[in-house]
Order: C-alpha cells, then sequence, then structure tokens
C-alpha cells in the first residue's frame, strides 16, 4: 500500500496556522500527489473526508485528541473507527508504551482495527523498544514519528539511528518521520534502511518554514 522507496506527504495544520481548513489540506494533498508524493498522512476525518474526495492516492489517516503530552495520536478505537469511515486505508497510531488514555492495550487496539475496520496499522513509536512492542501487538508498520515529542529533551534532527535499528530488527517496512526536512535526510533514512520517508512541515507548514528562514535572518 505504501510502495517501497516513496515519499509521503503528511498533509497536517494546526488551531492558528491560516491552513487550518480541510480545504486548504485538499489542496495541499493535490499540489503533494503533482509533485510525487506516493501517499498522504492526514489528521482527523474533516480532512481525511476532504482529501479523499481529491485524490486516489492511499492515506494514512490518524485523529490527534487530547493532551498532546501524553498518547494523542488515534488514542482510542472510537477514533481509528471515524478516521476510517472518512476513507483513510492505513490507521496511523501512538504506539508508544505511554498509558493510554481509555485504559485498553495496544494489542487490543490493533485487533480491533484489523477485526472490525479491516484496514493496517502504523504504530508511530518513540524507541526502538516500543517498536519492537508494536510488532509484536501486531502493527504492520512501524514508524518513527514519536522519537524527541517524548522526553524532556527537544531533538532537532531526524532520528536516522533509530531507523536503522527498527529496519535491521523488524520484520516489517519501517517508516522514517519527524523532522526530516531536505534530500540529504531523505537520503539518510534510506540507507538507513527506510521503506518509506514521511515529510510534513517543510513541505505543508510554510508558517513554520517561514519562521525558520526570519530566525535565520536575525543571526549575523
Ligand atoms: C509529533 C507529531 O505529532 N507528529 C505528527 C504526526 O502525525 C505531525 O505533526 C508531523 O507533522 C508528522 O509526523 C511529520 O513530521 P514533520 O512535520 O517533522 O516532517
Amino acid at each position: 500500500m505504501i510502495p517501497t522507496n516513496s515519499l509521503v506527504v503528511s498533509c497536517q495544520a494546526a488551531p492558528g496556522n491560516p491552513f487550518f481548513s480541510p480545504e486548504a489540506m485538499a489542496l495541499m494533498a493535490r499540489a503533494a500527489e503533482a509533485g510525487g508524493a506516493a501517499a498522504i498522512r492526514a489528521n482527523s476525518p474533516a480532512d481525511i473526508a476532504a482529501i479523499r474526495a481529491v485524490t486516489g492516492l492511499p492515506i494514512i489517516g490518524l485523529h490527534k485528541l487530547g493532551d498532546p503530552s501524553g498518547v494523542f495520536i488515534t488514542p482510542t478505537f472510537a477514533a481509528a473507527a471515524g478516521v476510517a469511515e472518512a476513507g483513510a486505508d492505513l490507521i496511523a497510531l501512538d504506539a508508544t508504551q505511554r498509558p493510554r488514555p481509555d485504559g485498553t492495550s495496544l494489542i487490543d487496539q490493533i485487533a480491533r482495527i484489523h477485526t472490525e475496520l479491516g484496514l493496517p496499522v502504523l504504530a508511530d513509536v518513540d524507541t526502538h523498544e516500543a517498536g519492537l512492542a508494536a510488532r509484536e501487538a501486531g502493527a504492520d508498520l512501524v514508524a518513527t514519528t514519536l522519537s524527541g515529542y517524548t522526553n524532556s529533551i527537544p531533538a532537532t534532527a531526524p532520528d536516522i539511528d533509530l531507523v536503522r535499528s527498527l529496519a535491521t530488527t523488524l520484520d516489517c517496512p519501517v517508516i522514517a518521520e519527524g523532522r526530516f526536512r531536505t534530500a540529504d535526510d531523505i537520503r539518510a533514512a534510506r540507507q538507513a534502511g527506510a521503506h518509506a520517508v514521511v515529510v510534513g512541515t517543510a513541505i505543508t507548514n510554510p508558517m513554520e518554514t517561514t519562521a525558520w528562514f526570519a530566525a535565520a535572518m536575525k543571526v549575523v
């Protein structure tokens, strides 16, 4: 479903971003497809439905709900069902080893997505151990999405070491995701064994990328 060596573009905007609307995310997805993306990653049933209406590309769907300091990427089965209903082809969910808000286990959530929704699961993990546990729990693909977001030390670069350690250990596709911003980052991910690379902010968040350049203007 996600081709080998492909670019996935994450089309997401948060409240406060002028692009925070399903219509804007559908335009982003069209631009990504025209530019060569092989799949789209998108947040919320509304955005997913709008994107589904304009592209036949596979959609990795998720729903961010609740407190971002805990499990918040598709934290419950109900959230996954909403994402599936909106037209996603694959469900991305938080597969860190933190407690889940509804008290269910990762293994149960993945099993229900498989049996009741009939969709594959992409496990967003933060560590090597979480990646192994997610695969053991039945995840079909594993992504490095949450590396650098679950501890107090803010990360500034992509976690190539985690891509490599998971890709050399797991018997499923490993997706490189999180802070991939340049062609060199993509090459490093591929050399580390990534099946595909997800790029979000660097392509679909002009407010943030403007801030990068504006900050550079302040440095002499
Ligand atoms: C940590 C978290 O919530 N990551 C989210 C996951 O869906 C998105 O906000 C990211 O944009 C996406 O993972 C792509 O990463 P980047 O934008 O760094 O290319």
